[in-house]
């Protein structure tokens, strides 16, 4: 399995990686890593023990709810460190995968930040993982290029970029490919680590500092481990305490009953919170998906005025102004629609609601998928938030209770919902078991968080045996018509030389495993990893 082994001798690689990307990996960078990995990868692990604790105790029909135990820092003054400059007016935030081109192209979208993204929208082969640090070092040193010969166009920065936030893989993935005493590494350890080592003296010289996005907290313990995590980094690389910022993503239902707390985990280092729409729907689905009579209707009914999402997008904007840091808004997703007007019209007026809610709400900036979407949704943030952002708006009329943030969303649940998580299910996984973690499907955006819906969606549903719209029972003799003949739709859509190959023949199987095992898997991306 192990065929190289490094210097200390306790780090090696496993055979499939055949290009060790040595002006990443430098001796200097494997022994950074090494030092985390020995000082906080028990914790984590144990973290992740913790989250299945938890779920035992929600299977047992309890509830999320606000600590006991913490309602101190809940119910007491106290602030956030000051933001930085160049992370005070974050109006339009675009997100894209860590592609050489996509880089550049972010960089230069007019958005006021780049989130560079190693999670929801990267599928984390090696080579993506390793080039993506090699682009943002280039794009850092402002080095960065790109030729696509098919266009006969190079790529290159502008005078004015946006500020790069890096988001590394959550907590629950190993990089399985680097191994510290024949244990897989963190994968939030590997991306955390590897920028900040190659980029942070750079990013002084340029006036601005390593920025992170932290995604899937289910905890405010698991704020606590980030936190130290930092901590030992800005000494262990010599940087002046608190140089490091983070935004938090709040993605799951639990962490959304603990914002006071993860904001006070890392209050010198936080700067904002956000909220990961989709990955929310997501957790809420999963962690309450065995209590009886928990049914949520059709994805596409699940929206941001669902009174659960509501109730807790207002809540992170009171919070976050509360302890004077940043709320950011989520992701809308539509993207442009090529050669056709009247659709194209119709998906930006989508855009365009939300993006008004978000800014009236309280929301101090936004994420976009596409940088066609970047001038819209500065249009109606400058419109509606003259100043950098909008702390001074404080929510106090906002008052979310526990039952708020856990109301059922209501509607049906259709055979057109069901074949419509079969197929993007099927296509998301392929494309992303070839490589590619984001995929434009139906004219939305589809990553990890969105995949997660439609596959979870199906196994609750299935296990439920739903009444669907038109009077008929879910089981598993239909569900098993249904994904056959969506299977021949996939099949026609790919075309039969894709269908047979690989890709899909496994994206089938994974789907399949997931939505009919009794054993529901945490996330789909880990059994998809095996794969790749
Ligand atoms: C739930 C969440 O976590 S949301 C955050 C994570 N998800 C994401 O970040 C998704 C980001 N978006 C994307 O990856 C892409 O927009 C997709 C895959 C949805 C669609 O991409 P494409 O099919 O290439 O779109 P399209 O053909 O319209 O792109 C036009 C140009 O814009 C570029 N582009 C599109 N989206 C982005 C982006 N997010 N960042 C940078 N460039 C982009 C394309 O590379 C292409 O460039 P080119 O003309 O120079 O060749
Ligand atoms: O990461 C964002 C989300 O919506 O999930
Ligand atoms: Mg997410």
């Amino acid at each position: 399995m192990e065929t190289q082994t490094n210097l200390s001798q306790k780090i090696s690689f496993t055979k499939e990686v055949k290009n060790y990307h040595p002006e990443i990996l430098t001796d200097g960078a494997l022994t950074f890593l090494e030092a985390l990995h020995n000082r906080f990868d028990e914790r984590r692990l144990e973290l992740l023990r913790n989250r299945e604790q938890q779920q035992q105790l929600f299977d047992l029909e309890t509830y999320p709810a606000f600590p006991e135990n913490t309602k101190e820092i809940r119910n007491s003054e106290w602030c956030a460190a000051p933001i930085p400059a160049d992370l005070q007016d974050r109006r339009v935030e675009i997100t894209g995968p860590v592609d050489r081109k996509m880089v550049i192209n972010a960089l230069n979208s007019g958005a006021k930040t780049f989130m560079a993204d190693f999670e929801d929208s990267n599928a984390p082969l090696w080579e993506n993982c390793l080039q993506g640090q090699k682009n943002l070092k280039d794009a850092v040193n402002k080095t960065i290029s790109f030729y696509n010969p098919k266009k006969d166009k190079t790529y290159q920065l502008n005078e004015e970029i946006a500020t790069l936030i890096v988001r590394p893989r959550g907590l629950h993935l190993n990089e399985k490919h680097l191994l510290i005493e024949g244990k897989e590494i963190s994968a939030s350890i590997f991306d955390f680590a590897l920028y900040v080592f190659h980029n942070n003296e750079r990013l002084k010289e340029n006036g601005t500092a390593p920025y992170y996005y932290i995604p899937k907290l289910e905890h405010f313990t698991e704020a606590i481990w980030w936190n130290d995590v930092i901590d030992f980094t800005e000494e262990y690389l010599g940087l002046e305490h608190a140089t490091i910022k983070v935004t938090v993503l709040v993605e799951t239902i639990t962490a959304s009953f603990q914002l006071d707390e993860i904001i006070y985990a890392l209050k010198e280092h936080i700067v904002g919170l956000n909220c990961g729409r989709w990955d929310y729907i997501f957790s809420y689905i999963k962690k309450l998906r065995n209590h009886k009579d928990f049914v949520v209707p059709d994805r596409a009914q699940v929206t941001m005025t669902s009174p659960f999402m509501d109730a807790y997008s207002k809540r992170v904007i009171q919070r976050c102004h509360k302890r004077n840091i940043l709320a950011i808004g989520g992701m809308a997703a539509q993207i442009p629609i090529k050669n056709d007007e009247e659709r194209n019209n119709q998906a930006f007026a989508k855009v365009k609601v939300d993006k008004e809610r978000e800014v009236k709400n309280g929301h101090d900036g936004t994420w976009v998928a596409h940088p066609g979407l970047v001038p819209l949704a500065m249009q109606v943030f400058d419109m509606h938030m003259p100043e950098a952002n909008q702390l001074d708006v404080k929510r106090n009329d906002v008052i979310v209770t526990e039952e708020n943030l856990l109301e059922i969303p209501q509607g049906t649940i259709t055979e057109r919902g069901i074949r419509e998580n079969i197929n993007v299910g099927i296509h998301y996984i392929a494309t992303w078991l070839g490589g590619n973690g984001a995929v434009a499907l139906y004219d939305l955006m589809e990553d990890a968080a969105t995949a997660e819906i439609s596959r979870t969606q199906i196994w609750q549903w299935l296990k439920n045996e739903v009444k669907l719209d038109n009077g008929l029972r879910l089981n598993s003799n239909m569900f098993h018509m249904l994904f056959e003949d969506e299977l021949k739709t996939v099949e026609k859509q790919a075309g039969t030389d894709l269908f047979n190959g690989k890709n899909y023949q496994n994206a089938v199987q994974i789907f399949y495993k997931l939505v009919t095992d009794e054993r529901f898997e945490e996330f789909l991306t880990t059994q998809a990893y095996r794969y790749l």
